[in-house]
């Protein structure tokens, strides 16, 4: 995958294999192109370089919607929630009208939301972002790519977060990857790791083996890493 935004190269020659069935966390500096990979894996940002491939073959060729429906589906960095709506009239919409009443239940459960009559505009921002996460589950893709899920949660409800995503593939069946910058959350929610460093992948694999790879300590961990 290579994107450039007019002359300036934002994303030059990354390789990403996320497996089936696991959460595969993307870190790196602001900056680095973490959004933009997203945006072009889900046809948010169709003018790339390179070749995106699903379970049966190259989606290059379909729009966003499309490769949704066949199973590529994301959340936002900003949330993108419909007010007016309540959970689970929000949950159906999301998956299309294709997710049936006990399945919505499954997935209210097992993220922890409230009630499906409750209004979205009553839920305070935590529960809503974790509810954008539920929606783009509940339909059982083949992949959940999420941009800083956690982002406007408080520790707690971060933790918590982090070890539902870890059960997701066994429970939904289905991949994720995971824009992070919280190294703890990547601790607990994320079987494997890829480190961006200026828009080039600088070290990938179990996260315990990159996060302790000193190319990644230097250029990105820092402080951060040391316990
Ligand atoms: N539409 C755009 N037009 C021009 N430049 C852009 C556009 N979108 C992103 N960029 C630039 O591309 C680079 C990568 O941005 P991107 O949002 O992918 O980084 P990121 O790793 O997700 O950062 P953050 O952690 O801050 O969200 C940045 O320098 C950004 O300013």
């Amino acid at each position: 995958m290579t994107v450039s935004f007019g002359p300036v190269p934002v994303l030059k020659g990354v390789e990403l294999v996320i497996e089936p069935c696991q959460v595969h966390a993307l870190i790196g500096a602001n900056g680095a192109g973490k959004s933009t990979l997203i945006n072009a894996i889900t046809g948010f940002l169709p003018d790339y370089g390179g070749s995106v491939a699903d379970q049966s073959g190259p989606v290059d060729d379909d729009p966003a919607w499309r490769r949704a429906r066949r199973g590529v589906r994301r959340t936002f960095q900003q949330s993108r929630v419909i007010e007016s709506l309540t959970v689970e009239e929000y949950l159906r919409l999301a998956g299309s009208g294709s997710v049936q009443r006990a399945e919505i239940e499954t997935v209210r459960d097992f993220f922890g939301l409230p009630d499906g009559r409750v209004p979205i505009r009553l839920m305070d921002i935590g529960s809503r972002r974790i509810l954008e996460v539920a929606a783009a589950v509940a339909p059982r893709p083949q992949v959940v790519l999420l941009d800083e899920p956690a982002s406007s949660l408080g520790e707690e409800e971060s933790r918590e977060l982090a070890k539902r995503l870890a059960m997701v593939p066994r429970v939904f069946g289905c991949s994720v990857l995971l824009v992070e910058h919280d190294v703890n959350f990547v601790r607990i929610a994320a079987d494997a790791v890829t480190v961006l460093d200026h828009g080039r992948p600088i070290s990938t694999g179990e996260v315990s083996t990159v996060l302790s790879d000193p190319l990644v300590v230097g250029a990105y961990l820092g402080e951060e890493i040391a316990e």
